[in-house]
């Protein structure tokens, strides 16, 4: 640290320089300022340092501005005199009585030079702990630069070095893109499949099978490994840039924007070592995966695909529960609606599927099985349809049109219109696909955009580049300020979110964590894919975390730690086996996969128990007088219920005693 008069001398000189260029205040602020210079000092001196606030340093700061720029407009030596030796003195003190000994040892006279070019001034408003922030900030900064190659493609020498030829499967849904890659892919000696969920990883895996292909699955939650395979099926985010292959498909590439998963199409396309990598997409994400190539120096071709059905939107707006037909998919965007409505058509006797998030993929799976085998008549839907998933529905009605979003409840945008809407008509079995919606002004919204040029893809997301992990600071601020330097269009930062609330909970009990220190190991924690949403995974992650080492193996998660009950308890226990096996892989430990396939499989019957008898229980009633509540209610209440709460005068009336509070 440099020497307190070298500081107070710099202290001095910003001050004085800031008074001269100073705008020309008006005259209120002259009187008495010799009087306030040493009423301020005597407070200084006097004021007990463990009480002093950062914003109240900062406030002697701006008033020594203030009194300073009197004292030098009139050239006023006494006053000059007496900022110079006392005020200054007294600001360093105060200054450094709020900084650690390792916080002081970053003033050096870099730092001091550092601030007189980069941040003139500033001293004259903010404490020197928040200004060597800053500086410790643009430190990071600045290695991080260094330190990230500018191009991200750089990123990914090994495949920079080949000659890639890219063929581009473009066009809507169900026209048969994934279809002609996968038919290339069959003939591969050694191909990867990349997607974006589990169940079409396991329905690329099934379709090689019925080829008699030796295949591999692959994704973070289970691996069916066999002897010898030629192709690889997995989740996007498993590829292993640093393994060759003949062949990759790279499916559903529009997700490339997609603030929290983007990246790991961004990755695959710059990354994969194949010589020939086939990228099936809409036509949103056209140019910006043609950008991609291009920076990669890589030849493409284009084929392009019209859907194989026709998808007509119908005239009259859908109504439930008499419209309802054999092969509908009704789509609503949580789960609690998608139960309420299979319940309201159980109690009608439609049988019907189940679809939504928080299913394991397997039960995915049967209900859509159920639905392909007309043992159920309907499905029931979120957007997780939307994706990929080949079900033989006749037509799309969607119940809702707006969705939350994770921020707001916002309308459906004309991709995911055209994405869900396209699932209807499967080629093969229906020559026409409709598209309808619950009540007028749904599907007025609906054919408003269902014809709509769907805007391209205007960003393309970017990963954090694990060589961050070798600097000498802490991983949040690597993170966050990674996220702050600015990247040339249309790369995008990935949302670090997430990251950083595990992070903080993690933190909080470093002490505990073995390798909290290790960035690398504390990434490959900070970045298992869990529902964060979910306090009871958090809890179990967070276990995980502090427990690792303690065992060749880590503990299995027992039912008792879902504090859920009913379904959500079972589905909630099926994300805890999911997360054991997740941090098992990631943290290089053994795992008891017996018992894992047996609590899977038993859970897996279980869910399916509570869906095949107890939808009726989801149906939405009142909570007050237990009618049946109209299909979108927002609110737990009928109307007529709320009306007479409201009613209730001088205080909140009981509905169920007719007693008011208070009186
Ligand atoms: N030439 C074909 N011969 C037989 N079946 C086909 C053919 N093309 C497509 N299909 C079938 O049509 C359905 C839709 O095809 P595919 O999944 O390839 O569509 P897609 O364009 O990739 O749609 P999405 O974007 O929704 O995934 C699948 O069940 C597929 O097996």
């Amino acid at each position: 640290m440099v020497q307190n008069e070298k500081l107070v001398q710099f202290y001095y000189l910003q001050y004085k320089e800031c008074a001269a260029r100073l705008k020309k205040k008006n005259n209120d602020g002259k009187k008495n300022y010799e009087e306030r210079i040493t009423r301020l000092l005597h407070e200084m001196r006097n004021v007990k340092t463990t009480k002093l606030s950062q914003p109240h340093l900062e406030e002697y700061h701006r008033q020594i501005r203030n009194l300073s720029y009197y004292a030098f407009r009139q050239n006023n030596q006494f006053a000059i005199m007496e900022i110079r030796d006392l005020l200054m003195k007294e600001l360093v003190r105060l200054d450094l009585s709020d900084m650690r000994p390792e916080e002081q040892e970053l003033i050096t006279v870099k730092f001091l030079e550092f601030l007189r070019e980069e941040k003139p001034f500033e001293i004259c408003k903010r404490s020197i702990k928040s200004l060597s922030k800053s500086y410790a900030e643009s430190g990071i900064k600045n290695q991080i630069i260094d330190m990230v190659p500018t191009r991200p493609e750089m990123e990914f020498p090994q495949a920079l070095e080949m000659k890639r030829k890219f063929i581009l499967h473009i066009g809507p849904t169900n026209c048969g893109k994934t279809y002609q890659a996968l038919e290339r892919l069959r003939e591969a000696q050694n191909g990867v499949y990349l997607g974006p969920l589990r169940l079409l990883a396991l329905e690329v895996y099934e379709k090689m099978k019925e080829y008699r292909i030796p295949c591999t699955m692959l994704t973070g939650e289970e691996r069916i490994y066999e002897e010898n395979s030629r192709i690889i099926s997995s989740t996007v985010e498993m590829l292993d840039i640093d393994q060759k292959y003949d062949v990759a498909v790279i499916d559903e590439a529009q997700m490339i924007a997609v603030p929290d998963r983007g990246h790991s199409w961004t990755r695959a396309i710059l990354g994969v070592q194949a010589p020939e990598v086939h990228v099936c997409m809409s036509p949103a994400a056209e140019k910006a995966v043609i950008h991609l190539i291009s920076l990669c120096g890589d030849t493409c071709e284009t084929r392009r695909y019209e859907r194989k059905t026709k998808l007509v939107c119908e005239d009259g707006a859908f109504r439930f529960p008499e419209d309802v037909q054999e092969g509908d998919a009704l789509i609503v965007f949580t789960k609690r609606a998608v139960l309420d409505i299979a319940g309201r058509l159980e109690r009608m006797g439609v049988r019907a599927s189940v679809i939504y998030g928080s299913l394991p993929p397997e039960i995915r799976r049967r209900q859509i099985r159920m639905f392909s085998g007309h043992e159920t008549r309907v499905v029931v839907a979120t957007d997780a349809i939307g994706m990929g998933l080949n079900l033989p529905v006749k037509r799309i009605v969607f119940v809702h049109t707006s969705k939350f979003d994770g921020k707001n409840t916002r309308p459906l945008l004309a991709a995911e219109i055209k994405q869900i809407g396209g699932r209807a008509g499967r080629y093969g079995i229906y020559d026409t696909g409709y598209v309808n919606a619950v009540g007028q002004e749904g599907l007025d919204y609906i054919k408003e955009h269902f014809d709509e040029k769907e805007p391209d893809v205007s960003c393309v997301s970017l990963g954090f580049p694990q060589v961050l992990l070798d600097m000498d600071e802490p991983l949040d601020a690597i993170l966050k300020i990674w996220k702050s330097v600015a990247t040339e269009p249309p790369f995008e930062k990935i949302s670090i979110e997430d990251m950083l609330f595990l992070y903080e909970k993690a933190y909080r009990d470093r002490k505990e964590i073995d390798g909290f220190e290790d960035k690398h190991m504390l990434y490959r924690m900070l970045t298992c894919s869990i529902d964060i949403k979910n306090r009871d995974i958090v809890t179990l992650w967070l276990y995980y975390c502090k427990t690792y080492t303690a065992d060749a193996c880590l503990h299995f998660p027992a039912l008792i730690m879902c504090s859920d009950s009913g379904l959500a308890r079972y589905e909630t226990f099926y994300k805890m086996l999911d997360l054991y096996y997740q941090f098992s892989v990631r943290l290089g430990k053994n795992i008891d996969l017996e018992r894992l396939d047996r609590e899977r499989e038993k859970t897996e019957e279980t869910i399916m128990r509570y869906l095949a008898k107890n939808k009726k229980e989801y149906i939405q009633k009142c909570q007050y007088c237990g009618s049946l509540l109209p299909l979108s209610a927002s609110f737990r209440i009928c109307d007529k219920c709320f009306a007479e709460t409201r009613k209730s005068k001088g205080g909140r009336r009981h509905l169920w005693t007719g007693a008011t509070a208070g009186g």
